[in-house]
């Protein structure tokens, strides 16, 4: 069921929505206890879980804590600001809202809510080749740029018409997921039983043939056998896609330095270090660990985009002083929506920008081109 936010999922107790957000919210991780008591605990299973045992997702979170900011201090900051290009399109602070399908799992208005927070807050929203609202209306109530997350399918001819659409609609550029051929081991959804209910569906994927599942008897081959690679994207299809369209490509889910060179040579406009919020491969290195090898690798060449447990300001901040240049944030928005609709996805941005704003002063940088390596205090754990 599209989430109904009237009562406690699987009860008849009232719990309405935020109209009004109390004081008791006062930092992004505040709204995660309200998201989880309005959806149900399958849904928050899909949404918080990782892969596997988890690490990844907790390293993700972690790897913040142990970088620390070197405070400077009776520098001048007037003037200062947080504004950037990104790809040709203007920001007023380097946080995107990450793709994320099926919106309407936490909230009835889905991903519509979230496209007019980001356009409030004049910042880019990625959407989800696996919206559960059409790429078309999205694009129609956006007054803010939007950027449209590709999932190659298993027909090129499909993957060709969401391309098309994308850009009949007016999207900015395509994020091509990479890292993401088949889902991680998605132990905790397994043991909730998640599935999606029936009237929350990938609207953009109506009518296309649908990725192999992974079905297997015993003795046979799950993966390998089953024929659910058969529609995986490799470096070719991603030399046919830079030749199908002008739309600059972003390749989201490289990890490793030798993915980044690849990118590059493949005429990727930019990349972002990902590992699918820890929901891919577990164990596979926190982003925050593999951006300095990664931004270290492509030397500036083009821009690289992080995500990845980013919650506070100073997240955004070490990342842009480990090589990032813009992040993007995946649940931490999701779990505004899920509480109060629009004015949550809304109120993140706006607590992560002035959090953010508030460490660069604090660590004596005007602009984001002071953020660099200087701005950390000497770690030798860091590459
Ligand atoms: C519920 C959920 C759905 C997601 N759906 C997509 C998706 O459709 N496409 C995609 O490229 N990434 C998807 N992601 C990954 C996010 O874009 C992003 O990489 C990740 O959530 C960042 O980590 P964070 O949630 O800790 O901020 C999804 C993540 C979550 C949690
Ligand atoms: C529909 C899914 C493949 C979307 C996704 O990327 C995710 O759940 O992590």
């Amino acid at each position: 069921m599209v989430a109904d936010l009237t009562r406690r999922p699987g009860t008849d107790m009232p719990l309405p929505p935020l109209t009004q957000i109390p004081p008791q919210i006062a930092a992004v991780a505040d709204y995660e206890d309200y998201a989880r008591e309005r959806m149900s605990d399958a849904a928050w299973a899909y949404l918080s879980g990782g892969a596997a045992d988890e690490h990844t997702l907790r390293a993700n979170r972690e790897a913040y804590v142990r970088v620390r900011i070197q405070p400077r201090v009776l520098r001048d900051l007037a003037g200062g600001g947080t504004g950037l290009d990104l790809l040709g399109t203007p920001l007023p602070f380097p946080v995107l809202l990450a793709p994320v399908a099926y919106q309407k799992l936490v909230h009835p208005q889905g991903e519509l809510a979230s496209v007019l927070a980001a356009s409030a807050m004049k910042t880019v929203m990625v959407a989800s080749t696996q919206s559960s609202i059409g790429l078309e209306d999205m694009a129609r109530a956006a007054e803010a740029p939007l950027w449209f997350q590709l999932y190659f399918q298993r027909e090129r001819d499909d993957t060709l018409r969401l391309v098309r659409r994308a850009e009949a609609a007016g999207y900015r550029a395509l994020v091509v997921t990479v890292d993401a051929p088949i889902n991680g081991v998605r132990n905790r959804e397994q043991r909730l039983g998640f599935g999606l209910p029936p009237d929350v569906e990938a609207v953009n994927l109506r009518g296309m043939r649908p990725m192999a599942g992974a079905v297997a008897r015993a003795g046979e081959s799950a993966i390998f056998g089953s024929g659910a690679l058969d529609g995986a994207p490799s470096w070719d299809d991603i030399a046919w896609l830079r030749s199908a369209t002008r739309l600059p490509l972003v390749l989201k889910g490289i990890l490793a330095p030798a993915d980044a060179r690849l990118a590059i040579d493949a005429g990727a406009a930019a990349i972002v270090v990902s590992n699918h919020g820890g929901r891919g491969l577990d164990t596979v290195p926190a982003t925050l660990e593999a951006l300095p090898w990664v931004a270290a690798e492509v030397a500036g060449r083009l821009p690289v985009l992080m995500d990845g447990g980013i919650r506070r300001g100073t997240d955004v901040f070490k990342a842009l002083a480990l090589g990032s240049t813009a992040v993007m944030v995946g649940r931490g928005y999701v779990h505004g929506l899920a509480a109060a609709g629009a004015v949550g996805v809304i109120h993140v941005l706006h607590m992560l920008r002035t959090e953010f704003e508030i460490a660069m002063a604090l660590a004596g940088c005007r602009t984001l081109q002071d953020i660099g390596r200087n701005a950390l205090w000497p770690h030798p754990a860091i590459a």
